[in-house]
């Protein structure tokens, strides 16, 4: 049976020829003959030595742009935070991990030749090493915690050729699987941030993390050749570029037929080296798995297999003692944040009954507790207006105090997972002081009124069964409907733990979601 070999096809590819003619003979049925390789050598124009200097100091194709990007942009405050002070318990909710991936290096090609008993040394029948494995990422929906998530994820390396033309086998791929609405974004080394943060606070004690990510840069190579920003990445340079067996590197150096191959292999080095270039880019804005994917994505590609010597005999190389080692794979950081996807967020103060209002209406049965900080993980409930009616999905996160943007309380880092709802409900307790200052306050932690205006709002004044008859009630509730009235917003009252008024808030809170229903993004590619 003849079988193209992937070796073939990588060299058609550069040939542009006809397949080359495969022997069916007892000497190798799949290696090529030497003039198939002559005409193959011939192909590979030797690189001229500007070429060389381009690809060995500009890594490259020259279209790549350096750029300067806040250190926070490529790292987790809220991990470095978490684990590195332990600051929160999260239980087994885990909704932000960095992670390092490595793809597998290709394995090496074989130096080989055909022997049988009437033969002690025949053709060279050395066969290429097997790409090295991959690293996907897959989101699905039977997940919603980044939890099982390990830290190192590391693909196999491709096995050598061997003897009789034996491809190396490929190395296994690795498949991170993920919940929807997880973000991956490309970042740097968890210790090399550490590092920068430490040597900017010896320089200045004052610096606060914060402070320093937000306000140091760092230098990122990006793609310019595509529409959307990517950042190059960069495989280690290999080693060597030939493995030599009997005879040593100084042998084959001096010879003019083997400095004639090598310019040539150059060429052929340096278009593997181009494509991966090509595939080596990560998008510079991540990538937002929101949508359950069929298909994975490649994050890391493995390298490429070297070439076994049955690819160097030629009518002046009868001999190769020589083959092509494989590709380095590729190491880098990733960054995976879980974004929940809901189409309203419950927002409030701690004891609002954010967590009451979730149990009444949904499916859901979040914690409810009379303490400060019941919730400390998102919960998603469903809500349904009756059987077979429209549903829509509420998310209560972590209750928000002053100084959240400042990482007092639970910090903001939970808002993450309401970041993508069309709605937001700002839950407030008619039993306070102040509702409308509860308000305000809330607003002004979130992120202002600019960005609370990209959202659809509704303002839920619960507890309204504590004292409402009290004209002092009913007055802090008039002051809030008025502030909601001149930002355009409905306002409800309502007694969560009553029960009362809460068809009227779900009718109120499906007409808040409208409309985030029909928006569907499709599967993200790199
Ligand atoms: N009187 C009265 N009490 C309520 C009402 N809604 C909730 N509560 C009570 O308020 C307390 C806090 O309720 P939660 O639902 O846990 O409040 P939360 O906003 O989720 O609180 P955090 O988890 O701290 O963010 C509980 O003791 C509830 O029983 C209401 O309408 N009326």
């Amino acid at each position: 049976m003849l079988i193209v070999r992937p070796g073939f096809l990588k060299r058609e590819l550069l040939v542009k020829g006809p397949l080359p003619r495969l022997y069916s003979t007892k000497v190798p049925d799949n290696s090529p003959r030497a003039a198939d390789n002559e005409v193959w050598l011939e192909a590979l124009r030797p690189m001229n030595p500007s070429r060389q200097g381009r690809q060995k100091y500009n890594r490259g194709n020259g279209q790549t742009d350096l750029i300067k990007v806040p250190l926070g942009e490529v790292t987790s405050i809220n991990y470095l935070q978490r684990y590195n002070k332990h600051k929160h318990s999260q239980g087994n909710f885990v909704d932000v991990r960095i992670v390092k991936c490595r793809s597998g290096a290709g394995g090496s090609g074989t130096v080989s030749f055909f022997r049988d008993a009437g033969r002690s040394i025949g053709p060279p029948d050395g066969g290429d090493g097997g790409a090295g494995g991959s690293i996907y990422v897959q989101a699905v929906v039977a997940l919603g915690s980044l939890a099982k998530m390990k830290t190192t994820y590391i693909a196999d390396d491709g096995e050598a050729g061997a003897a009789r033309q034996l491809d190396g086998m490929k190395g296994k791929d690795v498949l991170i699987q993920v919940p929807v609405g997880t973000v991956v974004k490309w970042c740097l080394p968890p210790q090399k941030v550490r590092e920068i943060v430490e040597g900017e606070i010896d320089k200045d004690k004052d610096s606060t993390l914060r402070t320093i990510l937000a306000s140091k840069t760092i230098n990122l190579s990006t793609s310019c050749s595509s529409h959307q920003k990517k950042i190059q990445l960069y495989r280690q340079e290999m080693a060597e570029s030939w493995l030599f067996k009997d005879k040593s590197p100084e042998y084959h150096e001096n010879k003019d037929w083997f400095k004639n191959l090598h310019k040539r292999m150059e060429s052929y080095d340096h278009s593997l080296g181009q494509s991966e270039l090509f595939y080596d880019q990560f998008p510079l804005t991540g990538l937002d798995l929101e949508q359950p994917m069929s298909k994975p994505i490649c994050l890391l590609k493995g390298g490429q297999g070297g070439l076994g010597n049955m690819h160097f005999l030629t009518n002046l190389i009868r001999n190769p003692r020589f083959s092509k080692p494989g590709r380095n794979g590729l190491e880098q950081y990733f960054l995976f944040e879980l974004k929940s996807i809901a189409d309203l967020g419950l927002i409030g103060l701690p004891n609002a009954g954010k967590s009451t209002i979730l149990n009444k209406i949904s499916n859901a049965k979040p914690k409810i507790g009379h303490w400060q900080f019941t919730t400390l993980n998102p919960t998603i409930g469903t809500v349904s207006l009756g059987f077979g009616q429209d549903v829509f999905t509420v998310a209560d996160i972590p209750g928000i105090i002053e100084g959240a943007s400042l990482d007092k309380g639970m910090g903001l880092e939970f808002l993450r997972h309401i970041e993508r709802s069309k709605g937001w409900i700002f839950v407030l307790n008619l039993a306070n002081e102040s509702p409308v200052d509860e308000l305000r306050l809330l607003i002004e932690e979130v992120g202002g009124l600019e960005k609370v205006k990209t959202k659809k709002v509704l303002v839920v004044c619960n507890k309204a069964d504590i004292d409402f008859e009290n004209s002092k009630s009913l007055a802090k509730y008039i002051q809030v409907e008025h502030f909601s009235k001149s930002q355009g917003w409905d306002c409800v009252p309502i007694s969560a733990l009553r029960e009362e008024n809460i068809e009227v808030l779900k009718q109120k809170m499906f007409e808040c979601a409208r409309g985030s229903q029909d928006d569907a993004s499709p599967t993200p590619t790199i």
